[in-house]
């Protein structure tokens, strides 16, 4: 990892209040050496709990697994403070995960607004979205948007399942230490049983007490509680009867007061920065008599820190195998010249060949337009949702027959 330590966010950002900032170009010692599109993948380093889910006969179960499975794809942020490089259009990736039991092609199918389409098949389940990352600059902090809804089939139970993404604002863009955090509602919906899961990722709020926490209820079709599930979505989620839960929080002591920063004045969370996180995880672990364990992240590797973060699903998505020249497409990811020079170190060579192929994109948009002609993606198409009534992109099919002769040369 190159240091960005000498490099001001601040100078860069300055001139972008309040835009979106899917428009400016960022020099690329603030990347890290992933598109975005490989950075979706991740979404299913824990994929085995979408495994647990389509073998338990329990529609109430399966909506915890599930459950766990949406928070879980997004622990591995914790940290990743690099900006994956924006995919250019017609960029794809795949991920061939047999063993885990899946595998993934995702493809941009726009570039304004920018939009990540992806289809993961498995012989249990089907697991698709879209999402168009909104990023937002508000001065202190950067907003993201993860605008789209990502939708799960279970096959052996013909049952869907659709949800949201959950924000994330960039904390300390100007000074202090920069981080990460998720808040807002998430939404799981059972369209078959009609059961809901609704959780709560809170804000660290004024001493961090509640930083990191998820916490929320699987409804039934009724709006009856039945089962709480709490944890933390960097390093696990746990669940019990919601009245075991619900008895138990109220016989817990109130905290113990804490004094306040002295220039810790303001009400929101940046004050909570030097919170360390497994400290507060501590508490989440309630140790309620018949809770059960979902979900646990796996430690990050030894080295993460001097690998951007990285966790080590993360470590294997840029990897090009010997055989990989010959079976990927042209358009794949993993032969994009500026991911694979920053990952090599070499920050020039990287931030000259992201200069050529943005304006590579540039010139092929500027010929599509005298040609009055518009881009199609190859491997997906819009349809209608007929859970979530949005428009959304969807899977055509035959990627994995790997004619690859009408992809486009993009980089
Ligand atoms: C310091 C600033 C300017 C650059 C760093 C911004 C980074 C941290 C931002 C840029 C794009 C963001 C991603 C955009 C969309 C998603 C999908 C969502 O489901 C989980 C969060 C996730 C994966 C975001 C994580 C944070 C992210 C990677």
């Amino acid at each position: 990892m190159f240091s960005s330590r000498d490099f001001s966010l601040w100078s860069i950002l300055k001139q972008c209040i309040g835009k979106e900032l899917s428009k400016i170009t960022m020099p690329v010692v603030f990347n890290e050496p992933l598109s975005f599109l490989q950075r979706l993948t991740e979404y299913m380093e824990y994929s085995y709990l979408l495994d647990r889910a389509s073998q338990t006969s329990d529609p109430i179960e399966r909506l915890q697994y599930v459950s766990a499975f949406a928070v879980s794809a997004i622990s591995s942020n914790w940290e990743r403070l690099g900006k994956p490089f924006n995919p250019l259009l017609g960029e794809t990736y795949e991920l061939d995960r047999s063993e885990l039991g899946f595998r993934l092609i995702s493809e941009q199918v726009s570039h304004h607004p920018p939009i990540s389409a992806f289809h993961i098949d498995s012989p249990l389940y089907k697991f698709h979205g879209q999402i168009y990352p909104k990023l937002k600059f508000w001065g202190k902090s950067v907003d993201i948007h993860p605008k789209g809804y990502v939708t799960l089939e279970l096959k052996k139970f013909n049952e869907v399942y659709t949800w949201q993404n959950v924000n994330c604002c960039v904390h300390n863009i100007i000074v202090g230490k920069l981080w990460v955090e998720h808040s807002g509602p998430m939404e799981i919906i059972n369209h078959q049983t009609k059961h809901r899961a609704v959780l709560n990722f809170k804000q660290g709020g004024w001493f961090g007490k509640d930083l990191h926490k998820v916490e929320g209820y699987i409804y039934d079709p009724d709006k009856k509680k039945l089962k709480a599930i709490w944890g933390n979505w960097l390093m696990g989620l746990f669940s019990v009867n919601a009245g075991t839960y619900d008895a138990h929080v109220a016989a817990m002591p109130s905290s113990p007061p804490h004094t306040p920063k002295v220039n810790g004045a303001g009400g929101d969370a940046e004050d909570a920065s030097d919170e360390l996180p497994c400290k507060s995880f501590n508490s989440f672990d309630l140790n309620i008599p018949g809770q059960i364990t979902l979900w646990q992240a796996t430690p990050r590797p030894e080295d993460s820190a001097k690998y951007f973060s990285f966790t080590l699903f993360a470590m294997t998505l840029n990897e090009m195998m010997p055989e990989m020249n010959i079976t990927l497409p042209p358009t794949d990811s993993r032969k994009r010249p500026d991911i694979r020079y920053l990952e090599e170190g070499k920050i020039d060579e990287a931030a000259d060949a992201k200069n050529r192929l943005e304006e590579k994109q540039r010139q092929a948009r500027k010929e599509r337009k005298k040609q009055k002609g518009d881009w199609q993606p190859l491997w997906f198409e819009t349809v209608k949702n007929q859970y979530t009534g949005k428009e959304e992109w969807a899977y055509k099919g035959d990627y994995w027959e790997r004619d690859f002769s009408k992809c486009g040369d993009i980089f």
